[in-house]
């Protein structure tokens, strides 16, 4: 089955409105295609001005995280309903840097999951290993015990419009890329482990992206692997390297 890659920009806790418009008015018309699919994710006090400039092009904005419940005492967080209303199509769910600084825990990633499904929006999960955890080994169990529990209740029928991200914690921000093979490779493991838990039918149609130092010099060959059906990217993406990302089939 073809999957439509996806190119994700992951903007973290960068640009301001007006450095978002401004990157917007320069590289807009040439990040505005329908295949691959490209989605931007600013902070949330910038996801008006990103918005507002996309207005009727093919790129998507997406949120950086969301919170679980439907309203309430929960200082600091935002709905998928807040979200959606500021015009959000995907959200990005358990980033490491979540994990690692904010607490996020495997439950969290779950029922934050569960909620935009349930409320229309595409989510990003993510998933990953740490150095330490490669080293030693234990890579896949890591994969599989944060996909599963990612996964939990979650219907085939949903589970489809899941845009998983693998992203290896000790390729991110550090300019050490997963070599194709070992990318292909987690990707493909996660992708067999899905088929296990929900069938053919959801493992070919979820697409499986790759997040760790994504660069103009390295996309291509990355995205010509077999179960690699994008990217989510950081720093690349706040600058014109992303025009060539988007772009990769002719970089
Ligand atoms: O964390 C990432 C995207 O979510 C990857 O970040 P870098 O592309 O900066 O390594």
């Amino acid at each position: 089955m073809a999957r439509t890659k996806v190119i994700a920009g992951n903007w973290k806790m960068n640009k301001t409105a007006a450095e978002a418009k401004e990157f917007f008015n320069e590289f807009l018309d040439k990040i505005n295609v329908a295949d691959p699919e490209v989605v931007i994710c600013p902070t949330y006090m910038t996801i008006p001005a990103a918005v507002e400039a996309v207005k009727g092009t093919n790129v998507g904005i997406g949120a950086q995280n969301m919170y679980f419940e439907e309203s309430g005492a929960y200082t600091g967080e935002v709905t998928a309903d807040m979200i959606i209303e500021a015009g959000c199509k995907y959200v990005i769910i358990g980033h490491s840097e979540r994990r690692q600084y904010f607490n996020e825990t495997d439950e969290g990633v779950n029922l934050k999951t569960k909620k935009a499904l349930e409320k229309g929006l595409i989510p990003i999960p993510c998933v990953g290993e740490t150095l330490e955890e490669r080293e030693s080994g234990k890579a896949f169990d890591v994969l599989k015990e944060q996909t599963t529990k990612m996964l939990e209740g979650i219907s085939k029928e949903d589970a489809k419009k899941i845009i998983l991200a693998y992203e290896p914690v000790w390729a991110i921000g550090t300019g050490k890329t997963a070599t194709d093979e070992q990318a292909n490779e987690a990707c493909g493991y996660i992708r067999k482990l899905v088929k296990e838990l929900l069938g053919e039918e959801v493992a070919d149609a979820m697409r499986i992206l790759y997040g760790g130092s994504v660069n103009a010099g390295n996309v291509k060959a990355l995205m010509s692997m077999s179960d690699i059906d994008g990217a989510l990217v950081g720093g690349a993406s706040l600058k014109a390297d992303f025009v060539t990302l988007v772009n990769f089939k002719e970089a």
